[in-house]
């Protein structure tokens, strides 16, 4: 080719380039925000792989303002004043491709589950026929397996550590906990994590290895479509999801091979020891229109949303009483008190003698504040029409969202101290307060796509922390040992303890 016609083509490309940069910065310059952030989401993938992008997230809102613009087309928002204007209760507002992400991507396709579908029509089609299943009302009918399972948590934790003296992690087997427990509910099986002590069959090092990959591609979602979930891709590279799918599908094909009469019988069950998975071949079975999948994305949805996400509200609720020696007391001593004014059962109390406990209310809701367990931007993509916030209007297309970690600790919404624990601020406060408080917590999202476990999580989580409290004396070696790590789910580490059995009280 002639020299005179590849400076022509390189010129071209050049300036198609410049106007590409122009056109990306052009959008959104008003938006103050980190420098790159005008030109490319590179940097928002760094973020997340130092597994600390909650922080950096808030410290861009400190420097720069409610409203902080995090790449060419996307602004993150920290003012909870804005939570019903991004996330209102009708359609019109869907999620962004971040959580095209988490779509499991196999040999045989895509498994889209309510929790990450972008199309409001299917999220419609898959909701409304499960949903009464998590009403608080559905939920209580699943005590008996909380129960069981703590009664399986505790004779773990009696025969390996009270005896012995031997420290152990307690965040461990919270996390065991959770997911055998979800397991329960789901499919009334337990993985076996609290009976071996161990990740048995490498579910939680599939998952956390599975966000570790993810985040970072939810930042940059046309590069996961192409390394990910390309059909040539799926042929060459073992897929992520794989052995999470596994164990769903396993489950269900069991439960399809068992006898009719297991079936019938968990059916007529209508109130108690009747499992999700029982519920899900039911709806489906009686309801034509429900896409042949829907049982495994139900089923995968519980496993992959329910499970890690109630452990780290366990793990903060549990270390910060351990931490915070006033807190535990008050806990303590309101369980004490409530035993003497109206009885407890024991060894574990029920949900209606502990739900409406103040102070246990409290702490709760202040770990839900403080760490919730997913922590980047919940985004969603501005419709037609535009939408306006923070003063300004946004046009079609542009991604917006708030990071659960930083709307939770807007000082200007939950106080100075918003970085603090202090379960205090949840007591003595007039109705209206204590409901803008609580409406202002992003950790189980909000509106249309709110949390559809929230009821499933208050009811595993208010369940646990008494059953601990009343039958343990539990001392924290090191509080500077707990740590936390972030890839979307935010887990953590270090609450390592020793415990004795606690006698009776009188
Ligand atoms: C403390 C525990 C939990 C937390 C903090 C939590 C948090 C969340 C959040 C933030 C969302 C919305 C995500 C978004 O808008 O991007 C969500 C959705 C969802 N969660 Fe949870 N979750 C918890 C427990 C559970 C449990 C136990 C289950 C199932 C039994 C569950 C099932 C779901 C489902 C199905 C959705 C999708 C709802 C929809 O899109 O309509 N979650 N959760």
């Amino acid at each position: 080719m002639p020299r005179a016609s590849v400076s022509v083509i390189a010129g071209l490309l050049a300036l198609y380039l410049f106007y590409h940069i122009f056109q990306t910065y052009r959008g959104l310059r008003d938006i103050p925000g980190p420098f790159w952030a005008k030109f490319t989401n590179l940097q928002r993938i760094y973020w997340v792989r130092t597994m600390r992008a909650h922080e950096i997230h808030q410290k861009a809102h400190e420097k720069y303002g409610d409203c902080v613009r995090f790449g060419p087309h996307m602004v993150s928002i920290s003012d909870p004043a804005v939570i019903p204007i991004l996330y209102p209760m009708r359609t019109g507002f869907p999620k962004s491709k971040f959580y095209r992400a988490f779509i499991p991507y196999t040999k045989g396709g895509s498994l889209p589950a309510v929790f990450t579908t972008q199309d409001e029509q299917l999220h419609k089609q898959l909701k409304i026929p499960i949903a009464p299943l998590y009403s608080l009302s559905n939920v209580v009918t699943f005590e008996s397996f909380v129960d069981e399972v703590l009664q399986v948590l505790c004779h773990q934790l009696d025969k390996r550590f009270v005896e012995s003296q031997a420290t152990f992690d307690l965040g461990n087997w919270l996390q065991y906990f959770a997911f055998d427990l979800m397991g329960t509910m789901t499919f009334s099986k337990r993985y076996g994590l609290l009976e071996t002590g161990t990740d048995i069959n490498g579910m939680l090092g599939a998952i956390w290895e599975f966000m570790l990959t993810i985040a970072p591609m939810t930042q940059i979602p046309w590069l996961d479509k192409l390394w990910y979930k390309s059909p040539l891709t799926t042929l060459l590279k073992k897929q992520i999801a794989s052995p999470i799918l596994k164990i769903v599908s396993d489950s269900i094909n069991e439960r399809q091979h068992e006898t009719k009469d297991t079936v019938e019988s968990q059916k007529g069950n209508s109130t108690s020891n009747r499992d999700f998975l029982s519920y899900f071949l039911e709806t489906q079975a009686t309801n034509s229109s429900i896409p042949s999948w829907s049982v495994k994305a139900w089923t995968f949805s519980n496993v992959i949303a329910g499970s890690d996400s109630t452990a780290v509200v366990m793990r903060t609720v549990m270390y910060n009483l351990l931490a915070h020696q006033d807190s535990f007391n008050r806990v303590y001593e309101e369980l004490i008190n409530a035993e003497k004014m109206t009885g407890l059962t024991r060894p574990f109390p029920k949900w209606s003698e502990v739900k409406d406990l103040p102070y246990l209310d409290a702490c709760v809701n202040e770990a839900i504040r403080l760490h919730p367990p997913f922590c980047l931007p919940l985004e969603r993509v501005v419709p037609k029409g535009g939408v306006e916030i923070c003063g300004r209007r946004f046009t079609e297309g542009t991604v917006i969202g708030m990071n659960p970690y930083v709307a939770n600790r807007h000082r200007p919404t939950f106080g100075e101290d918003a970085d603090l624990w202090n379960p205090e601020r949840w007591l003595g406060k007039d109705v209206a307060h204590r409901r803008k408080l609580e409406g202002s917590i992003m950790t189980f999202g909000a509106g249309r796509r709110i949390c559809m476990g929230k009821y499933v999580a208050l009811l595993e989580i208010k369940k646990i922390v008494p059953a601990l409290l009343l039958n343990y004396e539990i001392q924290l070696l090191d509080a500077r040992s707990y740590s936390v790590e972030n890839s979307y789910f935010f887990r953590q580490t270090g609450i390592d303890v020793k415990i004795k059995r606690r006698l009776m009280a009188a």
